[in-house]
């Protein structure tokens, strides 16, 4: 199948700058239908870029981006899709009913209001100006605005931040309830635990590009790593050839080593070096495993055939 073919939408050799800085740096990335695809990167990665390109809001320098296999700014395309960004700048003396009245009356079959209120966790708070809610609540409405299109597909940019651990649960359900329903999605987020908790797919980017993509079980797979640190005269390079080692680099003073082997490892060490101090070893969590995909290009290897 040719690549993009079958998606809800797709990013095909993109390439995009601003000014001198290059966002996005050559990436392809499809959304399939009926699947949570979370977009995970530290900060200025391109997630953002990427989403903006397949909303039609910025345009491609390179490559090609499509939506419902049509040209994203197209109002057939915009109209399947429900949209939550980082940056909703919403008048503040609407009330809440009012701006969900109005979100959903741009789409040809929109959800109820009250439905849509019901769904995002809103309800109660339909008569109250946008204006005074909490950023919490702010946020449960602009997820309220997100889906009362009944879009077939909804992008969420960092949808929980600034929600306590109830409310982010709640939207969580709402996702859920929304996936089971046929939707599809695209999340970008910081959270680890949401992509686990919701991702059936997960791409990692880091400065412009896809550094591995597969399922959430590939990251955790990771876990099985666990790290060693230790003072010792011996060279990076020489330990970094030990076939224990899966990686090897300097943190400060010492050595940071990943291993599947640590107690192999931590023998051959001594062996080798009878002054070695500081050492400690600790498994590598799910936070840690991100760090190394994102540190640098080259721990690509976890590509899984998807
Ligand atoms: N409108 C813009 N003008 C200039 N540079 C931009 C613009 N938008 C993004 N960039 C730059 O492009 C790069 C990618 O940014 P982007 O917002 O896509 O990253 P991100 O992965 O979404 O980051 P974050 O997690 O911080 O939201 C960054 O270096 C950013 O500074």
């Amino acid at each position: 199948m040719e690549h993009g073919e079958g998606a809800l939408a797709s990013l095909r050799d993109v390439r995009m700058r601003y000014g001198k800085v290059v966002a996005l740096d050559g990436i392809g990335l499809d959304v399939r239908g009926g699947e949570v695809l979370a977009l995970l990167g530290p900060n200025g990665a391109g997630k953002t870029t990427a989403i903006s390109l397949l909303l039609g809001l910025v345009r491609a320098d390179e490559g090609e981006v499509r939506l419902f296999g049509r040209d994203p700014q197209t109002i057939e395309a915009r109209r399947g899709i429900g949209v939550m960004l980082q940056d909703a700048a919403l008048p503040p003396t609407l009330r809440v009913g009012e701006l969900i009245r109005l979100t959903a009356s741009y789409y040809p079959s929109p959800r109820g209001v009250a439905e849509s209120a019901e769904l995002a966790g809103v309800a109660d708070l339909l008569q109250r100006p946008y204006g005074k809610l909490s950023g919490g609540q702010q946020r449960r409405v602009q997820f309220a605005l997100a889906l009362c299109g009944n879009p077939r597909l909804l992008f969420l940019d960092e949808p929980t931040v600034g929600m306590d651990i109830e409310a982010r649960q709640k939207l969580w359900n709402a996702i859920r309830a929304l996936v089971a329903d046929g939707v599809s999605i695209v999340l970008t987020t910081h959270y680890l635990e949401e992509a686990e908790a919701l991702a059936d797919r997960v791409c990692v980017m880091a400065r412009g590009r896809i550094v591995s993509e597969g399922s959430v079980e590939s990251l955790r797979a990771r876990i099985a790593l666990k790290r060693v640190w230790c003072a010792t005269h011996l060279p990076l390079a020489e330990v970094a050839a030990w076939p224990e080692v899966a990686e090897a680099r300097l943190d400060g003073e010492r050595l940071c080593l990943a291993t599947e082997h640590a107690e192999p490892l931590v023998r051959r060490l001594l062996a080798h070096d009878a002054q070695l101090s500081a050492l400690e070893v600790r498994a590598a969590g799910l936070a840690e495993a991100f760090v190394e995909l994102t540190r640098d290009d080259s721990v690509a290897s976890l590509q899984e055939a998807a």
